[in-house]
């Protein structure tokens, strides 16, 4: 059971993590907890190690320091009654923050920040908030240990920020944390790991239910929990649709495909491991226990729901590549796209005219600087004329795999957008045909991802169990 900063964002909710954790294990199941750092933690973390590297302010480093600290001891306060816990706890925190200070200090002074310091720092979010939701369910009576991804078993490459794990941790955290299970509840940090010489790596952004779904792949759960401030994987992101309602069932693809296409709600790598294992997922509310939530499973679910959900990924820029020489200029493609690899360029969309004079690409917004230098330089002479870019843009697809030979989705879509006068800048249609997905101006954006919502009659169905 895997849970997101927003279910354990302060002292109350970690209580009733534990209690529920707690609950299910009197009911006769077997639990490992997965966690994430407490709500914002992450957020912060990465903003003050960006300005300490920019600015330079100690006094900044230790206002923030003071704050996260506080944080963390009312969270104890509320969660844990025990008093010899909650020292016991205490030290653990005050021994971590006085780590963390000391090396956000250190950036203030060098004026730098790798990739593998940032992986070091944003450790620390997780690493506060597992020692406390541990302690909060032994003050409750039942056995519990914490553990770090690293202790978990967790080795993966070295790729900072976005690491792979490796095949060994299989068989490490089945040896570290299967037999704990039977006499106490495991709490593993979500989101980081450790490489092979034992550094700090993280899984990317949103990782803890990668490490739930490898730690349930690893120890043979039954199921995967993801339990979040949702009523499961819904039609759209409530946030931008409140209409929008949660979706019982969906496939493993679909999932992927929502969660690559940008919804929040999953990492979009979060159940590889689980497909491999044929583990089924489900998410569900922290918050509603008794709602089901979504259970994700290999099965394709009925075909009648052609379109199940409408997604929007933000932070992208659109790339536009053309040229008259680019016509029937063999070769073109390759150098496009060896060049933004050399790069380290992400790309989500790709798109080319029929008239080979023009290729689209769309990048993540943070990659776009590197990719229009790498794109300028390949073709700084010849076939291509110019190398524009707008930096304004979304990408919103609609998923499902109902959507596989049936005719008329596009239509029904675009037809949609262009009475809502939404103008797309660039459609992509994957082979899969489990998603339509184009690229439109940021300021259209959430109404496209409304009207569609809407033209698909998602919002409509009433939540089952209400
Ligand atoms: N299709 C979607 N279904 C459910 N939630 C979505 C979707 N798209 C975006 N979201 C957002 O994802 C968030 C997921 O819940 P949250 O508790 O924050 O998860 P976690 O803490 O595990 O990251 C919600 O706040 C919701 O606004
Ligand atoms: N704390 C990490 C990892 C994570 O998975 O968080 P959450 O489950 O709250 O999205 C992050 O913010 O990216």
């Amino acid at each position: 059971m895997k849970f997101g900063g927003t279910s354990i964002a302060d002292g109350k909710k970690i209580r009733h993590v534990a209690q529920l954790l707690i609950g299910y294990r009197e009911a006769g199941d077997q639990v490992v907890a997965i966690t994430s750092a407490l709500g914002g933690v992450t957020d912060g973390l990465l903003t003050n190690a960006a300005e300490a590297s920019q600015k330079g302010k100690v006094s900044q480093i230790k206002e923030f320091m003071t704050d996260l600290a506080k944080k963390h001891y009312d969270a104890i306060g509320y969660a844990i009654d025990d008093e010899r816990i909650a020292d016991d706890v205490i030290e653990t925190i005050d021994s971590r923050i006085d780590e963390l200070e000391k090396a956000l200090i250190g950036i203030c002074y060098l004026g730098e920040l790798t990739p593998r310091s940032i992986d070091y720092i944003s450790s620390y979010g997780e690493r506060l908030a597992v020692p406390i939701i541990s302690g909060a369910i032994r003050s409750l009576g039942t056995d519990s240990m914490p553990f770090t991804g690293g202790e978990a078993g967790i080795v993966t490459t070295s790729d900072y920020g976005s690491a792979q794990p490796l095949e060994k941790s299989y068989d490490q955290i089945q040896n570290n944390i299967s037999a704990l299970v039977e006499t106490s509840i495991p709490v593993i940090t979500g989101f980081i790991a450790e490489d092979k010489k034992g550094i700090i790596t993280t899984l990317g952004r949103g990782g803890s239910d990668f490490t739930a779904s490898l730690v349930g792949a690893a120890i043979r759960a039954d199921e995967i929990w993801l339990w979040k401030e949702v009523h499961g994987i819904m039609t759209t992101d409530p946030k931008i649709v409140p209409e929008a309602s949660p979706i019982p069932q969906i496939s493993y693809i679909e999932a992927m495909e929502l969660s690559y296409f940008g919804a929040k709600v999953l990492h979009p790598r979060a159940i590889e491991p689980a497909i491999k294992h044929g583990i089924p997922v489900r998410v569900k509310n922290t918050f509603d226990i008794e709602y089901p939530g979504t259970l994700i499973v290999a099965d394709q679910t009925r075909k009648e729901d052609v379109v199940k959900a409408v997604t929007l990924i933000r932070k992208v820029a659109a790339v536009n590549i053309s040229g008259a020489g680019m016509v029937g200029a063999i070769g073109t493609a390759a150098r496009i796209f060896s060049a933004l690899a050399k790069a380290g360029v992400n790309i989500i969309m790709i798109s080319q005219s029929s008239s080979e004079a023009n290729m689209s690409l769309v990048v993540e917004e943070a990659h776009l600087k590197k990719a229009v230098k790498a794109l300028r330089s390949e073709f700084n002479k010849g076939v291509v004329g110019e190398v524009a870019y707008d930096k304004d843009v979304c990408v919103v697809a609609v998923v499902g795999a109902g959507m596989d030979g049936i005719p008329g989705v596009a239509g029904k879509v675009f037809g949609a957008l262009g009475k809502g006068k939404i103008n797309v800048i660039m459609i992509s249609q994957g082979s899969s045909q489990h998603n339509i997905s184009f690229a439109i101006s940021e300021k259209d954006a959430e109404e496209a991802v409304r009207v569609l919502h809407q033209k698909f009659g998602l919002g409509s169905k009433k939540r089952s169990g209400q």
